[in-house]
């Protein structure tokens, strides 16, 4: 007989399943992994100072999560990527998976495209026909690393292979004899042997100790000859200093650290593997796996170019060389069918880019404070790295929509086109592009905004056009006067006008109110030549005041500075005209 209580256990739990849903109340499914007894604990004070050995699992456990996995001329392309960015481990595959597995390393061994600074590892289970495949595979290899795993966490053990702790170990012990017993049937080739507790994050720490050392006793490495131990966060589940707790509790205990070398292996599930790995290193790791834009199984493997770059941003060279990320990016994405998330870090179309204004007005004040040398302090306000130091250019770090300001603004006009607009013109102009931004709801392409800048300030022709323009010195009485003499045309009238001021600009600004055709005073003027060699061209930017106190920039383009501040004065009052009528 079920009772009442029960009855409405199971009308609850029907409830839940059938409606789905994140628990509510009390959260009785999940629990937070046991911290780690560890209360000495030195990580937290270390920090890192050196790049560790690299291993990319990209054609492994990258490969292995791929909806489509590589085919042979994918592998191999990838492969020289790998080789070219520096890796000097490279896990090339699970020959026993299957046949293109097989092949691909056979093509690495048969073609001789190991180059011998290079070490590849290939994986395996712990299961004799597996083993043995996997012997067939490396045959000829000068160097290899034999990678040999199994689950050891109270659930995989349970669930997955039904064994208490000893059958586990057994699992682990026997495919590592087995390893050592062929080893001599290869003896052209020099064998690393490396030992996986996969899951050892969500494995008691104490077990995972017990069968790395049962390992151990078995292949008996020396300091000469170290075994890797490899020590897997094959799914996240703790927060990243639990990771790192592991870690170094692992290190402390075991009985001969010296012939081992410590590797991390970190997955994504809790978006934390940068961190988890970072951590790892300062808590005596050496050795990490991951892979290049964080590829590999459900939210990926750890990124290796996030890690490396965090390293490098922190002035350490971590001996990968990722100068032309976008290239690297085009490889993989072509290989591996996978994009590159446009935030993802260093690598991501908009990671180097600003919208904003205020950062916008930063990145220009710091770019242009920043001298190029190369001892010279990056320090450029929210760009972490220079990003020409992995092959990204400047163009597209200041984009510009309607949350930009003139900052921004001035520096897509001086750097897409060499214009370098006064200081109270940006304002200005900063006004005009936000307006078009709003008004579009988009994005505004540097083209747009030359655009803008064309028709606002140097196509302003009516009513004022000038026909002629001449000036020259009053004479030797007057040394520093100019006299100048006009024709121009407002409202298709023709002027003949005639000035005499301390300058050019200023005879023709005072020929033009002595003759009532405008009432204007000139505010500030500069100028600057635009390109060189034979076609060069100067520009003009002038500000002129009106009677009503109100000011308007006015800009020209001419072969020569003359004509150039003329027609500016022009496109000036133009200005004043098609705003104040
Ligand atoms: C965390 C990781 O990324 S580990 C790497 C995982 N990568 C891959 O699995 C990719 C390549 N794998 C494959 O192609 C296949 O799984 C193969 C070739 C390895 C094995 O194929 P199959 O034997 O057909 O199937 P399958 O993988 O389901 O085998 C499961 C069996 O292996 C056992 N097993 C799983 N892992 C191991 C291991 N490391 N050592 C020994 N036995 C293992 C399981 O307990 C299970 O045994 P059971 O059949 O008695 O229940
Ligand atoms: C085999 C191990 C190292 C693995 O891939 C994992 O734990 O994710």
């Amino acid at each position: 007989m079920i009772s009442d209580q029960m009855r409405n256990t199971q009308v609850t739990k029907t409830a839940v399943n059938r409606h789905g849903g994140m628990q509510q109340g009390s959260v009785m499914k999940y629990r937070a992994f046991p911290p780690i007894e560890l209360p000495e604990r030195q990580w937290p004070s270390r920090s890192i100072t050196t790049a560790p050995t690299w291993c990319s699992v990209d054609l492994r456990d990258g490969n292995q999560a791929l909806p489509i996995p590589m085919s042979v001329e994918e592998k191999l392309k990838l492969f020289d990527l790998l080789v070219s960015v520096g890796f000097k481990e490279i896990e090339v595959g699970f020959p026993s998976a299957s046949q293109i597995e097989f092949d691909f390393i056979r093509r690495l061994v048969d073609e001789n495209r190991i180059p011998d600074d290079v070490t590849v590892q290939v994986i395996t289970q712990a299961r004799e026909d597996l083993i043995r495949r996997t012997f067939e595979s490396i045959q000829g290899m000068k160097k290899v690393i034999i990678h040999l795993y199994n689950s050891t966490s109270p659930a995989q053990r349970r669930l997955v292979f039904g064994l208490d702790k000893a059958g586990i170990i057994d699992i682990a012990t026997r495919g590592t004899q087995l390893i050592k017993d062929l080893v001599p049937t290869i003896p052209e080739t020099q064998v690393i042997f490396q030992y996986s507790p996969e899951s050892f994050a969500l494995t008691e720490i104490d077990f995972s100790l017990e069968i790395c050392e049962a390992v151990v006793d078995v292949w008996q490495p020396t300091p000469e000859a170290k075994i890797i131990l490899n020590l897997p966060e094959t799914v996240q589940i703790a927060t990243p200093n639990i990771y790192a707790d592991q870690i170094e509790w692992f290190c402390r205990h075991m009985r001969d650290r010296k012939s081992a070398i410590i590797s991390l292996h970190t997955h994504n599930d809790r978006g934390t593997g940068v961190a988890t790995t970072e951590l790892g290193l300062m808590a005596g790791a050496e050795r990490v796996e991951g892979t290049l834009f964080g590829n590999g199984e459900r939210t990926g493997n750890v990124d290796i170019i996030t890690v490396a770059l965090n390293m490098y941003m922190q002035g350490i060279n971590p001996h990968l060389n990722f100068g032309d990320i976008d290239a690297i990016r085009a490889v993989y994405e072509e290989c591996t069918r996978m994009q590159v998330p446009v935030r993802h870090p260093y690598s991501g179309e908009l990671v180097f880019t600003a919208f904003s204004g205020s950062h916008q007005d930063a990145i220009q004040k710091g770019m242009a404070a920043w001298d190029g040398a190369p001892d010279a302090l990056w320090e450029v306000p929210y760009l972490p790295i220079d990003p020409k130091d992995i092959g990204r250019t400047y163009e597209a770090i200041i984009r510009i929509n309607s949350q930009s300001g003139k900052g921004g603004v001035a520096y897509v006009m001086e750097n897409e086109f060499g214009f370098q607009l006064p200081k109270a013109m940006r304002v200005e102009f900063g006004k005009i592009i936000n307006a078009i931004a709003d008004a579009r709801g988009d994005e505004l392409t540097p083209q747009q905004i030359y655009d803008a800048f064309e028709h606002e300030y140097l196509q302003r022709t009516s009513p004022f056009s000038l026909e002629a323009f001449h000036a020259e010195k009053a004479g030797a009485s007057s040394p520093d006067e100019v006299v100048c003499r006009a024709r121009v045309i407002l409202n298709g009238e023709l002027y003949e006008l005639s000035g005499s001021g301390n300058g050019p600009i200023d005879a023709f600004v005072r020929a033009l109110n002595q003759a009532s055709l405008a009432n204007f005073t000139v505010r500030s003027y500069t100028e600057h030549s635009l390109n060189h060699g034979s076609d060069a061209r100067a520009v003009a930017y002038l500000q002129i005041e009106t009677s009503s106190g109100r000011t308007f920039f006015g800009a020209a383009i001419a072969t020569n500075i003359e004509q150039a501040s003329i027609k500016a004065v022009l496109n000036a009052v133009n200005r004043v005209q098609a705003t104040m009528g």
